[in-house]
């Protein structure tokens, strides 16, 4: 089954906010863009203001679509949707306890991420 997943690539500054993925947790030991699965009829939108506000405690004021990509990790099939956060209240925080940083964009490339996200730092990195 296709998981369908609304991620956040939250922007100040020329910077990105990235948190670490616990080891127990999917492609965990890896850096990640918050963000988290829709559910039931959530549309990634809706998931994402939800998710970055329970991992983050951000409100999202200001996102745009940025690309969709699917990944099929041999356990689990996901349709990541990622969007670009550019307007938000509130401190940025890591709210579940997971190791967070503010990273310049030009330094994604020395962090480790999840293969599906490889293509988006490609692409943050030559925007
Ligand atoms: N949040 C997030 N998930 C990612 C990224 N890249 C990527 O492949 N994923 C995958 O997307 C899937 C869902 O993300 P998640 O684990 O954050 O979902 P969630 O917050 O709803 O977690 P939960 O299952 O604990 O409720 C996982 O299989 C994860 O490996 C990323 O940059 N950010
Ligand atoms: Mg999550």
């Amino acid at each position: 089954m296709l998981v369908k997943v609304a991620v956040g690539i939250i922007l100040r500054e020329g910077h990105v906010f990235l948190a670490f993925r616990n080891a127990n947790q999917h492609q965990g030991g890896l850096w990640e863009f918050p963000g988290g699965k829709c559910e039931g009829s959530e549309t990634p939108e809706v998931a994402l203001a939800r998710e970055l506000k329970e991992e983050c405690g951000i409100t999202v004021n200001s996102s745009c679509h940025f690309k969709s990509v699917c990944h099929d990790y041999g356990d689990k099939q996901v349709e990541l949707c990622f969007y670009k956060v550019n307007g938000f209240s509130g401190e940025v925080i890591g709210k579940e306890g997971q190791e967070t940083r503010w990273v310049p964009i030009s330094a994604l490339s020395q962090y480790d991420f999840p293969e599906a996200n490889k293509v988006i730092v490609s692409a943050l990195l030559s925007s």
